[in-house]
């Protein structure tokens, strides 16, 4: 099993490039089993949860090409892969290939409304929280779709004439069930309208892709989206945005370690409220004309409260990154996960490392420390892993994090990216 072993007290300087964002590559590949056309997305990022959704697509026929050739292609950091679904031929998502990515689960909203029929497994994923699926379930009935779960399993049939036009109001904002009604709406009769959907720059992006497409959405990017139903979706070519995560996750590693870092190919409206609070926290961070320069020479690390939020709040997927920059402020910092019920599982590894953090609920109470020590930790959940891999940069000595297939899930090329900054980050095989 790979492991990462940092030596910690290096500056970054250097260029990181940012990868295609996963959290939007994955619903957009999802996309193309809506049209028997060639869907065609560039930047695609090579990551584990990308390579398992390719194997989930293959599985109800979508006949893959990456940079043009069949197998996969992993020199390249930006693919560009062709997903063609000429018919639909299983509409079965089993639980050996759902239960290990959440965001498996999604495929259900095209199935349905291409295929009529979809029988899809419960998903897994990060095991942040108990992550139910209701609201996908109640999205979809107001669509008219009938439900029934069984054997671990959701069995959902649309009407006979296909699924129809609602209106749904989202009790709490869900990312997926976004997508997920999105997308099946796409194909239904008549118009449906989603609010308090997540505006996340992802939906967006999904929505741009689905117009390029052919069909006709409003309002993605705001708390009300508008879709009008058409009878078939075609071919297009889509670029997937930049990954605002894997850019806050470098932006706060250079704020730990101090120097001078251009994240290249970001954009800072993708990250709104978080950069507010790197800012607070004494980083220098200037939009350039190739994207984000971060900054922190000489000043210490400021300590900043932080509630995670659904977009443009601050992310949960940046909350644990966060702790680890708070871990050596000059004071107390508060962080308080809202979206999430279990995601504080990175508290005891960045113990180890000297951290002072104490729990309450759902707030985390950070006391910075003069100096972090390595020590073996291990990685929890994805977010969680990339925290320590912060934590470790600025430790003094070793730091070995185990169970590093979760990193893999959502940094494209983590310790090529920080080595070529300057810092000391090397995997190990064992
Ligand atoms: C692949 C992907 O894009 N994953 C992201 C997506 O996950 P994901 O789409 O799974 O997260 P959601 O936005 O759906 O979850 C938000 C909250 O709603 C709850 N909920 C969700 C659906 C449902 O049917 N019932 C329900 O109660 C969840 O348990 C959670 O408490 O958004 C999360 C929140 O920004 C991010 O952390 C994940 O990185
Ligand atoms: C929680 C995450 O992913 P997933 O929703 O796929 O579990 C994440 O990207 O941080």
């Amino acid at each position: 099993m790979d492991r990462i072993r940092i030596r910690g007290g290096n500056k970054l300087n250097g260029v990181i490039p940012i990868s295609g964002a996963k959290n939007a590559a994955l619903p957009l590949m999802i996309a193309s089993l809506l049209t028997s056309d060639t869907l065609t997305l560039e930047n695609v990022p090579h990551l584990a949860d990308v390579e398992q959704l390719l194997r989930i697509l293959g599985n109800h026929g979508v006949d893959v090409m990456v940079n043009g050739r069949r197998e996969s292609q992993t020199e390249s950091y930006s693919r560009t892969i062709q997903f063609t679904c000429r018919t639909i031929v299983d509409t079965t998502a089993p639980y050996e290939l759902v239960s290990k990515m959440r965001a498996s689960f999604w495929v259900i909203g095209p199935l349905l409304a291409r295929a009529g029929t979809a029988r899809v497994s419960l998903p897994g994923g990060c095991a942040i929280g108990t992550r139910p699926v209701d609201l996908f379930l109640e999205g979809l009935q107001a669509l008219g779709a009938e439900i029934e779960i069984d054997g671990g399993y959701v069995n959902a049939t649309a009407p006979a004439g296909g699924l129809v036009g609602g209106h749904y109001t989202f009790p709490k904002v869900s990312v997926g069930a976004t997508h997920v009604l999105m997308m099946a709406a796409t194909l239904a009769n008549g118009t449906t309208v989603i609010e308090n959907a997540a505006r996340e720059p992802e939906v967006a992006d999904l929505a741009a892709c689905l117009t390029a497409m052919g069909a006709r959405i409003s309002g993605a990017g705001t708390s009300t989206i508008t879709v009008e139903g058409v009878s078939s979706l075609h071919g297009a070519r889509h670029r997937v945005l930049p990954d605002r995560i894997e850019t806050g996750t470098y932006a706060m590693a250079v704020a730990m370690t101090g120097g001078d870092v251009t994240l290249e190919g970001t954009r800072a409206e993708l990250l709104d409220n978080a950069l507010d609070s790197l800012r607070m926290a004494g980083a220098e961070i200037t939009e350039t004309g190739s994207g984000l320069r971060v900054v922190r020479n000489g000043n210490g690390i400021q300590p900043v409260d932080v509630v995670t939020e659904p977009f443009p709040g601050f992310p949960t997927d940046l909350q644990a990154q966060f702790m680890a920059l708070m871990t050596r402020s000059s004071g107390v910092s508060h962080i308080t996960e809202t979206i999430f019920e279990n995601r504080f599982m990175h508290v005891q590894e960045l113990a180890r490392l000297g951290a002072r953090i104490s729990l309450s609920g759902q707030m985390a109470r950070i006391e910075g420390v003069d100096r972090l020590r390595g020590a073996p930790v291990m990685a929890t959940d994805l977010r969680a892993s990339v925290s320590l891999v912060i934590a470790g940069l600025a430790a003094e000595g070793e730091t070995m994090v185990n169970r590093v297939y979760h990193l893999d899930r959502g940094f494209e090329r983590l310790e090529e990216k920080l080595t070529r900054c300057g810092a000391e980050v090397e995997r190990v095989s064992d």
